[in-house]
């Protein structure tokens, strides 16, 4: 296949499917379905990753016990998170909804495995976190995927990672990525939420330096 065979039109589709990639935390609660689901999990495979390493470890959060530690573990740190603010900026994040934690359907811990074999190093030896962000890479296809699909992924952050790792007994050299929620929008916009709640703004320009 050629870069030829893609169209115009693909394109015009390609580059609207990147801007209402939204980042959602307001889900329905029906069910994903699992054939669905699995489609959009295998873009994982297709995903670039540092020496060909895959280096993605994925968890599926499934036990009522794993995903009452894991909100309970997005809770405290957010409560954390919030007392770092004050004034209007503390009332501000206050009103922020952070995640689908209580919502999603499907919910998914993605580590980055430190120590893998896969690849034999090669490309991540002066720069390790080269493993994680191929995950971030995977991710970002994995995205894009649900989105066409009509799915929402929520990325969650706003965690302590060594406790996640303890709550979900997984290896000691894998580092925690994201929590991701997945499952149908309540809304879908054309603007990030952090925009429509004047958290922040998406610049209007990406700046580029020359040397
Ligand atoms: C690495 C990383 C980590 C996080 C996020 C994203 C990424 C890339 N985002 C989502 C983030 O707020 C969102 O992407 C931006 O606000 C831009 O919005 P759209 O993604 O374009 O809708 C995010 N959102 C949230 O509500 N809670 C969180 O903990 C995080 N953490």
């Amino acid at each position: 296949m050629q870069d030829q065979d893609f169209t115009d039109d693909f394109r015009t589709q390609f580059e609207l499917l990147m801007r209402l990639r939204r980042d959602v935390r307001r889900f329905r609660t029906d069910p994903v379905d699992e054939a669905v689901l699995t489609r959009c999990l295998d873009t994982f495979r297709l995903a670039p990753s540092v020496g060909l390493s895959e280096p993605w470890r994925v968890i599926r959060v499934e036990s009522e016990a794993a995903r009452a530690a894991a909100l309970e573990n997005f809770q405290h740190a957010n409560e954390k998170a919030l007392a770092g603010y004050s004034g209007d900026k503390a009332l501000k994040y206050s009103r922020l909804k952070l995640s689908g934690m209580q919502e999603a359907p499907v919910q998914l811990a993605v580590f980055s495995d430190e120590t893998t074999n896969k690849g034999l190093g090669l490309g991540a030896g002066t720069m390790p976190e080269m493993r994680r962000y191929s995950v971030v890479a995977a991710i970002t296809l994995f995205w894009l995927a649900l989105r066409a699909e009509g799915l929402g992924l929520g990325w969650v952050s706003i965690l302590d990672p060594e406790q996640m790792k303890r709550d979900l007994a997984v290896p000691d050299d894998w580092s925690l990525v994201g929590y991701y929620c997945v499952g149908w929008p309540e809304e879908m916009s054309e603007r990030p939420e952090l925009e429509r709640a004047g958290w922040e703004q998406r610049s209007a320009r990406l700046h580029i330096e020359t040397r």
